[in-house]
């Protein structure tokens, strides 16, 4: 369990983080986004036990962070934005070294690097890590954060910069492991990932909380439901309605804002010679919801 009260980080004057507070369950996924800027890394950093805070409070599991930010490391993987990597070194060696700094026996780490490595799809054990692509190195960078089996996972932009195939598996693993009953802490720029694997979402704007919530929480404060009606007309030279409408490439739409303006929409399209094709209904995305929030 995390409980994150009113944290607050200044660097200078500049408030990069003004009074953060959230609760998460474990075994859930927590994604962090917000515009540039607007605090993430600052957060994540916090939660690691990486920086402290200028005020406000952290326990993870009872380990109170801002004290003792040691004592969360056994328990922690952190993946930073960008991860240096020793270069010369092969996969298996640069997972080895992450376990003996870790404490774990050689069969212990032979056992989790090869499990890791296999679970990832990663076929590099022998490699050297600068040999490897972009995604490949991500990948090991996710494998070390794992070596010691931890329990909480802060992951900074995971899929940054990673084409969509190998994108779609780290979020696929990020799941598998929520799934183990590890908690998982990501930001991210891609809004439809997060909308997809998170089970709460926190939008930050400078340095601010502006929303937080289950997406469905977060549907319901951005605006509900819309209908969008999609329908053909017998004569577009001669076609005439009281309804607005947007057309274009010989596709009409109508958008209602309830149950009750959707059926007055069908009903005067259709008395206006309209056919009705098919009724879409749409939900604000977290894009809309960053949009509407501006920065
Ligand atoms: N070490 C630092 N010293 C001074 N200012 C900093 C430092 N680190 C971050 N900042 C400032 O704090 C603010 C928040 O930065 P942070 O990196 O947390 O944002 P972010 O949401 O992760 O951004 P991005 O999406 O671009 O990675 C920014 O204005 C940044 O310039």
């Amino acid at each position: 369990m995390i409980t994150a009260r009113s944290l607050v980080k200044h660097y200078g004057d500049f408030p990069a983080l003004d009074g953060v507070t959230f609760d998460l369950d474990d075994a859930r996924i927590l994604g962090v986004i917000g515009h540039n800027g607007a605090g993430k890394t600052t957060l994540l950093k916090i939660m690691a036990g990486l920086i402290s805070p200028t005020a406000g409070s952290l326990v993870v599991d009872g380990i109170d962070v801002v004290r003792r930010p040691l004592d969360l490391k056994k328990n922690l993987g952190y993946l930073p934005e960008e991860s240096r990597l020793y270069e010369t070194m092969t996969t298996d060696a640069y997972l080895a070294f992450f376990g003996e700094i870790y404490g774990l026996s050689r069969a212990t780490i032979q056992e989790r690097g090869d499990e890791l490595l296999d679970s990832l799809a990663l076929d590099a054990e022998k490699k050297k890590i600068g040999e490897l692509s972009k995604g490949m190195k991500r990948k090991v960078a996710i494998a070390r954060s794992l070596m010691h089996d931890p329990g909480l996972l802060i992951y900074d932009e995971p899929t940054s910069g990673l084409d969509p195939m190998t994108s779609r598996s780290v979020l696929d693993y990020v799941k598998d492991l929520r799934d183990q009953g590890k908690t998982v802490i990501f930001s991210a720029h891609n809004l439809f990932q997060v909308e997809e694997a998170c089970d709460l979402v926190l939008i930050l704007r400078r340095g601010k909380v502006v929303a937080k919530g289950t997406m469905p929480e977060l549907r319901e404060t951005f605006g509900s439901l819309t209908y969008q009606v999609f329908f053909r007309v017998p004569d577009p030279a001669t076609f005439a309605t009281s309804v607005d409408y947007a057309a274009s490439d010989g596709r009409y739409l109508a958008e209602a804002r309830s149950v009750e303006e959707l059926n007055r929409t069908t009903a005067a399209l259709a008395a206006d010679g309209a056919t009705i094709e098919r009724i879409e209904s749409h939900y604000p995305t977290l894009e809309e919801m960053l949009l509407k929030i501006g920065r």
